[in-house]
């Protein structure tokens, strides 16, 4: 996760019509080599049709797009072979053991190779670097899912790609084989200068890999930043909760420390039970989705790149504001 400054994938102003249905409404955004990049958004939101985009499996209707110095809707092969792609599924190849496949599906890429990139990546290597040791001579039908994804990201990892679109490459996992991907991922990210994009649903998958997020809504960028950006745009959403004359309280509040100063300040000692949950990740994008339905922060822009929205539209707090709200 070492982003070099070099842009891979450059998004201005896209629009896809399908039908009379608007669903990406003026898109821009950009990732850097070396970068791991989540889009985040609603079901319906628009990041599949976008991502197809940028695979060059979909035709844009407007706006600029370049993957890779290129225009993927005039993509060739050599292009193509610089592009790892992981999809949601894979259900081929039952009876084809983990190496043949792999070595079957580098052969694509042998004629590949440039100065500095060696294609394809060597099966051995690459079942290794994935974790699939134990299993390189199991059947694929044999493998759990955990492990199927482990192979469907070597499939998407063979060609060694410079970038690799990830589709919610955790949707469906336990706990566990979710947190043994991400060490995967973060690995390969580690590992080398291969740009990820990334779609999810899971924040916390986002905050843990991502080194930058993009915010779909209803086919419009509402926020790009790291998380902690975002979580700035959305300053003062800590909850403070406290007891007072045997009544519980809660509050919402954008500086909690001088909020909590103020209340010992009047109370004293008559407050007790208190608990700050400062804002997280889910809170923020959340208040974003929210705040981009709601038209707060202005009206979205109808074109091109001034999606981002950088108003906060949020009402003031006053550190000292004492007003109570009881919840119960
Ligand atoms: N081939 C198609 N023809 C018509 N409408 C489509 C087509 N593909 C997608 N859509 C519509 O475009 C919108 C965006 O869909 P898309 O799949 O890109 O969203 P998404 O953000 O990936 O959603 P999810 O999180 O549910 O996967 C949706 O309203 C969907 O119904």
């Amino acid at each position: 996760m070492s982003p070099s400054g070099e842009t891979v994938i450059e998004v201005e102003g896209l629009r896809m019509r399908y039908g009379a249905n608007d669903v990406l409404r003026g898109v821009t955004f950009r990732a850097h080599q070396g970068e791991v990049l989540a889009m985040l958004g609603p079901n319906g939101a628009g990041k599949t049709t976008t991502i197809e985009i940028l695979e060059g499996f979909r035709m844009r209707s407007a706006g600029h797009v370049s993957v890779l110095g290129q225009d993927p809707a005039h993509g060739d092969e050599n292009w193509r072979s610089r592009i790892g792609i992981v999809l949601q599924s894979w259900r081929d190849h039952g009876k084809w053991r983990v190496r043949e496949l792999l070595a079957h599906l580098g052969t694509y890429y042998a004629g590949h190779s440039t100065e500095r990139v060696t294609r394809p990546w060597d099966a051995a290597e690459l079942i290794a670097l994935v974790g699939l040791g134990e299993h390189a001579d199991k059947q694929i039908r044999m493998l759990s899912g955990g492990q199927r994804r482990r192979l469907d990201v070597a499939i998407g990892m063979v060609g060694r790609p410079e970038l690799l679109f990830l589709d919610e490459p955790t949707a469906g996992f336990d706990p566990e084989a979710r947190h043994e991907f991400h060490d995967l991922i973060l690995g390969l990210a580690a590992a080398g200068d291969t740009t990820i994009m990334l779609t999810t649903h899971d924040l916390a998958e986002a905050d843990k890999l991502a080194d930058r997020i993009v915010i779909l809504n209803h086919g419009r960028i509402v926020a790009d930043g790291t998380a902690a950006e975002l979580a700035e745009q959305i300053v003062g959403e800590d909850e403070v909760r406290w007891t007072l004359d045997g009544q519980r309280y809660v509050r919402s509040v954008k500086d909690s420390t001088g909020f909590v100063r103020g209340l010992f300040e009047e109370h004293g000692t008559a407050v007790s039970g208190l608990a700050v949950r400062p804002s997280s990740l889910e809170d923020t994008y959340l208040a974003l989705v929210h705040r981009a339905e709601s038209g707060e922060g202005g009206p979205p822009p109808e074109d091109e790149d001034e999606a981002e929205d950088g108003g906060t539209g949020e009402n003031g707090d006053g550190a000292g504001d004492q007003a109570k709200e009881s919840v119960r």
